[in-house]
């Protein structure tokens, strides 16, 4: 390889990462110095207890929330160099975030709800595009059906090929079975593992779900606003 060729920066890097917010009690120290690298392509879950902070990390992570201290850096851009405008243009396209409670939009059908992102992205067959995804996630059938139409399971998986639909380099997942049964939890945490190494996207993913943890290349554990091993 020349010289010249540096490796692609990580998806992801926190480093010394402090989150504190204001509260009635007084400000609450919910990130307390948190380091994670993820690399191209790894698949990282994290786990800990109720309120260690793991939705917190993936907020800061994804850009949604300031860091108090410390730095977080998406495909090497520091977020603190950008105004809102730069963190959204640098997300876009590259990050999608899937949750525990889908947030598919509720007037829109299936198809319509996959098509946003392209037609934002400027994709000319944004429809065409995104009824292809719907078929790979096995929805053909629901194209045109509304998400209160939709099961628990179905809703996510419309939310997952929502999220990969444009190729993103890294996948947040804020517990993204969390709401289902173990049967559709498994078939949801199938697509998404074949999905995310299909286009080649990172995944933080949160689960209280050992067996989903034990499917991802590392483990984080937080507790209490740190992470622990
Ligand atoms: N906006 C906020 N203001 C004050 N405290 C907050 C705020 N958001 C979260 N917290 C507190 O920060 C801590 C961490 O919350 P977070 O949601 O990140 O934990 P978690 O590990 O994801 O928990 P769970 O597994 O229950 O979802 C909790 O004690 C929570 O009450």
């Amino acid at each position: 390889m020349p010289d010249d060729v540096s490796p692609p920066a990580p998806p992801l890097a926190l480093s010394a990462v402090a989150l504190t917010l204001p509260s009635a009690a007084g400000p609450v120290n919910i990130l307390r110095g948190v380091d994670l690298t993820v690399n191209v392509g790894e698949r990282v879950a994290v786990v800990g207890p109720s309120g260690s902070g793991k939705s917190s990390l993936i907020a800061v992570a994804a850009g949604l929330e300031d860091p108090t201290a410390g730095a977080a850096h998406l495909f090497g851009q520091d977020l603190a160099t950008l105004n809102e405008d730069g963190r959204a243009r640098l997300r876009r396209g590259r990050t999608a975030l899937v949750f525990q409670s889908f947030h598919l939009l509720p007037n829109m059908t299936a198809e319509e709800n996959v098509a946003t992102p392209l037609e934002i992205a400027g994709a000319d067959d944004a429809l065409a595009t995104a009824r292809a995804w719907l078929g790979r996630v096995g929805l053909s059938a629901r194209l045109t059906h509304y998400p209160h139409q939709l099961s628990g399971g179905e809703q996510q998986r419309v939310a997952l090929a929502r999220a990969l639909t444009v190729r993103p380099a890294l996948l947040f997942a804020d517990e993204p079975t969390g709401n289902l049964d173990s049967v559709s939890a498994t078939s949801v945490a199938d697509l998404m593992f074949n999905l995310v190494a299909e286009v080649g996207a990172a995944l933080v993913m949160v689960t209280h779900d050992q067996a989903l943890a034990a499917r991802a290349d590392r483990i984080v554990r937080m507790a209490d606003g740190r992470i622990a091993s």
